[in-house]
């Protein structure tokens, strides 16, 4: 849908509507090739400003139209249309000009953008390419590095930017469609011959097969697997070596690889995931559409170890005043100058003053009196937890919500302890807080919708992606690590490296192998989370019972690890060696590899051959069978709010989606398959039993993924 008025006599001003971003549906565009047809047949008509109503320009094509069969005109005749047009077009950018919404920008004569604008071409994060035209004028307008920075990244920049870049020719504080209006009436009549930006060439840089080869090598590295970054500088190379037209066949040939790919269905499934989890809903029926928050000006920290600080650092770059509370004293200086070290280094980056001012630092919890929300981030010691939450009770002002930050203990455990268990909800931050995306908003059966509600606008408000999880051990992230960690200690028995098992998993497109990462957030971690799961022995029993824990196969290998002072990068050694404590190059370590093959020996275990697919198979089939029993006990609502935890915060990669929708990839028959398969070649370990909701889904014809809610809702009418 569009609309067409006449404006200033002689300025034809084309809007385009479709709320709320005003995306290219087939509608839109159809719209968009009559009122241009119309503007540029009214003889009245001089000059042409295409704009978005509600200060949105446009959010890009209509990714919810995505499909085999589109209907409607398609983009690139109708931008042609545009730029071939002999009466100057404007385009009046507010809000935004994403994806399809800046091809089209860039086929009008000019650009006139409000100054709070944001301009992109984010296809790629998409799994597409800018393939209206994009990949072949963007390079074309603004040379070919700074456009493979863009194209390849997706990443957004301000008007400023864009006016620096040359994407923009002008930037308004004001109304942007009465600028862009004005401009039109001044370009009226004038020629449009150096206006048309597929008639210009593309500039050469020097070197450019050499700049090609070291973005190209970069960009594989980066890509993890992913094709679509691949496939953009593909296409830009096309605008820099060929003419136009044949550049616009590359573009068009490229895309029809990536369009139906399963990477392209991943993103675009992760796009909507990561906003359907914020249409949050607990058990009661309450949710995001019924549970008013409450406002949250000012905020507590309580314990300023490395989370607490990673907190502060959070809530003062959100604008909020902070209480950052921690008894020792050498501790709070310590962190006060690491937080202000943070905070300062950030505000360079973005050219603003660093927020120290709205910290206030205190070693008396008495100072959190006035807060309307604390977030307790003090050691894993449910005894200490249970006093600070005391001491919160009796200090902090009626209705102040009370936060935990515990990663392990039992939250509802907590809450009983205050005289307001309502007013208690997890904040589960994932390390460094400042940086991590992730935020799981853990309710007990007593947390009021309201204080859920306060706890996920303020992770909106922080920018972090938002999970509503039921409480349980290790919520949803850490509760599916535990089988994922345990198939790969397994395996280390069975015959595998720690080299072999990352390898795998970092060639499925992990940030990081499993071993990697443990050793860079600490392999103690686990351990203490083990020992007070009374698994974790203080010394290694002897003989088959060593590896039996509470009846079920249990191997010790990280705790022997463990054992040895080996907790990882911090101390130099773990399942690598670091050149120093604190080094982040991981290198095979021979002491591992001997080590293993002694405890293999001493245990009777013969090493055998594994291979990646085993691998694979093993880590994340187990882990995908915790993910439905987490669905099958209500603990996560549906399939996206396990993928969103785990690829914001666990480094799943983003174009395979999500564990979940990863399964049902993979054919939801297969996965119960093969955890049948290794079942029966390890019957003494639960987790690869298949989960009944798996099984339901499987004998239900294997429902698409965004079905699967109607299967787990009958599952739980019937239970
Ligand atoms: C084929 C030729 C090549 C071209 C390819 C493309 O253009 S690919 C596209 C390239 N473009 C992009 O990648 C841009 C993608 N969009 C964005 O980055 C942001 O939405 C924003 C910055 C435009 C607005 O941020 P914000 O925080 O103000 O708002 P919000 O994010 O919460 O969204 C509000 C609602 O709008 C929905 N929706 C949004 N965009 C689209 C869309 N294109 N389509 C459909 N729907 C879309 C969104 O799902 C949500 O719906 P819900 O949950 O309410 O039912």
């Amino acid at each position: 849908m569009a609309q067409y008025t006449r404006v200033s006599g002689i300025v034809g001003l084309i809007t385009l509507q479709n709320p709320p971003v005003n995306a290219l549906s087939a509608a839109v565009r159809q719209g968009i090739v009559d009122k241009v047809e119309t503007a540029l047949s009214d003889p009245k008509v001089k000059s042409v400003v295409i704009c978005g109503q509600n200060g949105i320009f446009c959010g890009g094509a209509d990714i919810k139209e995505f499909g085999p069969k589109m209907s409607g005109p398609p983009l690139i005749p109708m931008i042609h249309a545009i730029e071939a047009a002999n009466k100057p077009v404007v385009a009046a950018i507010e809000g935004s000009a994403l994806g399809g919404g800046l091809e089209l920008a860039l086929g009008c004569h000019y650009r006139i953008a409000h100054s709070k604008a944001r301009l992109g071409l984010p296809e790629v994060t998409l799994g597409l390419l800018p393939a209206a035209g994009g990949s072949q004028r963007l390079p074309r307008l603004i040379g070919v590095p700074a456009a493979l920075d863009l194209i390849t990244t997706g990443r957004h920049v301000t008007a400023a930017e864009a006016l620096q870049l040359g994407i923009v020719d002008q930037v308004t504080d004001n109304n942007t469609v009465d600028a862009a209006v004005k401009f039109a009436l001044s370009v009226a009549g004038q020629s449009l011959d150096a206006r048309r930006i597929s008639t210009y060439p593309c500039p050469q840089p020097s070197h450019l097969d050499a700049l090609f080869e070291e973005v190209m090598q970069k960009v594989r590295q980066s890509a993890r697997g992913a094709m679509a970054p691949v496939a953009c500088v593909q296409a830009v190379r096309a605008a820099a070596t060929l003419p136009y037209t044949q550049g616009l066949e590359r573009e068009k040939e490229l895309m029809a690889t990536l369009f139906t790919s399963g990477q392209a269905r991943a993103l675009q499934y992760i796009f909507f995931a990561q906003r359907a989890v914020g249409r949050w809903r607990m058990p009661s029926g309450a949710g995001w559409d019924t549970s008013k928050h409450r406002p949250v000006n000012k905020a507590a920290v309580i314990g300023l170890g490395t989370m607490g600080q990673g907190i502060t650092v959070a809530l003062a770059q959100t604008g909020l005043s902070v209480v950052a509370i921690e008894t020792q004293e050498k501790q709070l200086m310590k962190a006060k100058q690491a937080v202000s070290s943070t905070l300062e280094r950030g505000a360079k980056r973005r050219g603003v003053a660093p927020p120290l001012d709205r910290i206030s630092y205190s070693q008396n919890i008495q100072a959190v009196a006035d807060v309307d929300l604390v977030i307790e981030a003090v050691f894993e010691d449910m005894g200490l937890k249970m006093e600070v939450f005391q001491q919160l009770s009796a200090v902090c002002k009626p209705g102040t919500v009370l936060c935990t930050n515990t990663s392990a203990l039992d939250m509802d455990q907590l809450a009983s302890e205050t005289p307001n268990p309502e007013l208690v909800v997890g904040m589960h931050f994932f390390s460094p807080a400042h940086v991590m995306k992730l935020l799981e908003v853990v309710y007990g059966p007593r947390s009021s919708p309201q204080a859920v509600a306060t706890a996920m606008q303020l992770g909106k408000k922080m920018g972090k992606a938002s999970v509503v999880v039921g409480n349980c051990r290790g919520f949803v992230g850490n509760r599916m690590l535990m089988p994922y960690s345990e198939q790969a200690f397994f395996l280390l028995e069975e015959g595998a490296t720690p080299e072999l098992v990352d390898r795998a998993l970092e060639e499925f497109g992990f940030s990081m192998g499993l071993f990697r990462m443990s050793d860079l957030a600490g392999l103690d971690v686990g351990w203490r989370v083990r020992k007070s799961a009374g698994l974790a022995e203080p010394r290694e029993a002897s003989g088959q019972s060593a590896r039996i824990r509470k009846g079920y196969r249990y191997s010790p290998i990280a705790d022997l690890i463990c054992e040895q002072g080996r907790f990882g990068q911090k101390t130099g050694s773990g399942w690598y060696q670091y050149d120093k404590p604190g080094s982040r190059v991981a290198r095979s370590d021979p002491w591992l590899h001997s080590f293993l093959e002694q405890y293999r020996a001493r245990h009777g275990l013969v090493a055998r051959s594994i291979d990646h697919q085993e691998v694979l198979e093993r880590c994340l089939y187990a882990m995908i069978n915790e993910g439905f029993r987490i669905l099958e006990d209500g603990i996560a609502a549906g399939p996206e709010d396990i993928d969103v935890i785990y690829v914001f915060g666990y480094g799943w990669p983003r174009h395979r989606g999500g564990p979940m929708f990863y399964a049902s990839m993979v054919g939801l028959a297969k996965v119960l398959e093969r955890l049948e398969h290794y079942h029966q070649a390890h019957p003494d370990v639960p987790y690869l039993q298949p989960c009944s909701l798996l099984k339901r889904l499987v004998a239900s014809g294997s429902p698409p993924v965004h079905r699967w809610r109607e299967v787990i809702k009958k599952l739980h009418s019937q239970l």
